[in-house]
C-alpha cells in the first residue's frame, strides 16, 4: 500500500469513529434535558431548580481520570469530558459566571477551567465588585482569586467573607506562567507593567534581567498587557491569554521564580453543594481573646482526625486586636465526623460562620 492509501483507510476510520463519538455526545445531551425535565417536574412550587450540580460534575470527572487507558493522559481526557458536560449543562440553563477582568486575566482562565466553555463569563473591575454581582443575582457564580503558592493569601477575597453570605461552591488549582512581552520587540525596555503579585513572583528573575528597569504595578496582569500594547518602551509580564488578545509579542516564556507557581481561585454562589465523596469544607470563626483561643478552636479537628488544609488569620471587624480564623480542612460539613465537630465549635467560639462545602479541584 502506498502512503496515501495507508492514509485513506485510517482516515476512513477516524470519520467512522467520529460519526459514532458524535451521536453518542447527543445521546448524552438528550440524557442531560431529561435531568432537566426532572429537576423541574419535583421543584416545589416556588422553588429555584438547582440545574448545576458541582459534587455531580466532580464525580463525573473523577470517574472518567479513573477508567481512562491512555494513550490520551486522565488530564486530558477529563478536559474534553469538561467541555462535553458545559455544553450539556448549558441546554439545561446557560450559566452566568462574573469574574475578577478584565478579559485575558489568570482568574478568567479559570473561570473557563472550572466551568468549560458553554458558560457565559463578565468581567468585573473588583472582588467587590465580583460578590456583588453574585449576590444581586445578575451572576449565578463568581470566580475570584485565594491565594498564590508564592505571594500568600489574596485578603481582599478573604475579608469579602465578612459580609457576604454568599457560599464556597468549588475551587480551582492553576499553574501560573508569566511572560514578558511587548508590541515592538526591537524597542528597548524602559518600564514593566503587571499586578504587584506578579512582580513578586518573577523578582528574581527581573533583579537578574532587568535590575535597572522602572517596575510599576497595575490593576491586574491583562490591565499591565493593555498598557505596554500603548506604550512605546513598555512591557508587561502577564499570562498568554493577555498576550494574544493585545497581540503582543513574548520576549521571554516562564519567567516566575518558582516552577510550580500556583493560584488557587474559589467559585462563590449561593448553592450548597453536596458531598462528592472528596470535599473540602472553609470556615470562619472568631474567638474570644483569651490564652488558649487558637488551640481551642483547633483541637476538636485534632481529636477527631480531620485533616486541616490551611489556616489564615486576619484582624477581625468588631474590637481591637480580635481576629478571625480561615479554616479549610479536607471533609463536608455534612460528614458524620465533621458534623459534630463543627456544632462543638458554634457553642464555643464568639463568632461561627460556615463559607461552604465543596469537591477539591479535579482538574
Ligand atoms: O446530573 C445532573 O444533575 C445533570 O444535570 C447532568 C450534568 C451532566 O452533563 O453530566 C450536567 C450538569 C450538572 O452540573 C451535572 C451533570
Amino acid at each position: 500500500m502506498s502512503e496515501a492509501q495507508e492514509l485513506e483507510q485510517l482516515r476512513n476510520s477516524i470519520d467512522s469513529i467520529d460519526r459514532q463519538i458524535q451521536e453518542l455526545i447527543n445521546q448524552r445531551a438528550r440524557c442531560a434535558q431529561q435531568v432537566a425535565e426532572v429537576k423541574q417536574k419535583y421543584a416545589q412550587p416556588g422553588e429555584v431548580v438547582v440545574f448545576y450540580r458541582p459534587e455531580r460534575e466532580a464525580q463525573v470527572l473523577r470517574n472518567v481520570m479513573a477508567r481512562n487507558e491512555g494513550p490520551l493522559t486522565n488530564e486530558g481526557m477529563a478536559r474534553l469530558f469538561r467541555e462535553i458536560m458545559s455544553q450539556c449543562l448549558a441546554l439545561e440553563e446557560p450559566l452566568n459566571v462574573a469574574f475578577l477582568g478584565p478579559e485575558g486575566t489568570f482568574t478568567q482562565q479559570a473561570a473557563v477551567k472550572h466551568f468549560g466553555h458553554a458558560v457565559h463569563c463578565h468581567s468585573q473591575v473588583s472582588i467587590a465588585d465580583v460578590f456583588r454581582e453574585v449576590e444581586s443575582g445578575a451572576a449565578n457564580f463568581g470566580v475570584v482569586p485565594i491565594e498564590n503558592s508564592t505571594e500568600g493569601v489574596v485578603t481582599h477575597t478573604l475579608d469579602s467573607f465578612f459580609d457576604s453570605g454568599l457560599r464556597i461552591c468549588g475551587e480551582v488549582s492553576l499553574r501560573i506562567h508569566h511572560h514578558l512581552m511587548v508590541k515592538d520587540k526591537d524597542a528597548t525596555v524602559e518600564r514593566i507593567f503587571s499586578h504587584a503579585q506578579s512582580l513578586g513572583q518573577c523578582r528574581r528573575w527581573l533583579d537578574k534581567h532587568y535590575p535597572n528597569v522602572e517596575r510599576v504595578a497595575v490593576s491586574s496582569n491583562a490591565e499591565a498587557a493593555r498598557r505596554a500594547s500603548l506604550e512605546p518602551g513598555a512591557a508587561a509580564i502577564a499570562g498568554e491569554v493577555a498576550a494574544d488578545l493585545y497581540e503582543m509579542h513574548i520576549l521571554n516564556t516562564n519567567i516566575e521564580d518558582r516552577p510550580d507557581n500556583t493560584t488557587r481561585f474559589l467559585i462563590i454562589g449561593k448553592l450548597e453543594t453536596l458531598p462528592s465523596g472528596d470535599d473540602k469544607t472553609s470556615i470562619m470563626v472568631s474567638s474570644r481573646n483569651q490564652p488558649g483561643a487558637l488551640y481551642q478552636v483547633l483541637e476538636p479537628f485534632h481529636k477527631a482526625g480531620v485533616s486541616l488544609t490551611r489556616i489564615e488569620t486576619r484582624p477581625a471587624r468588631t474590637g481591637t486586636w480580635n481576629y478571625a480564623f480561615f479554616i479549610d480542612f479536607e471533609g463536608h460539613a455534612a460528614d458524620a465526623v465533621i458534623a459534630p465537630v463543627l456544632q462543638g465549635l458554634q457553642d464555643q467560639v464568639a463568632d461561627y460562620k460556615l463559607l461552604g462545602s465543596y469537591p477539591k479541584a479535579v482538574l
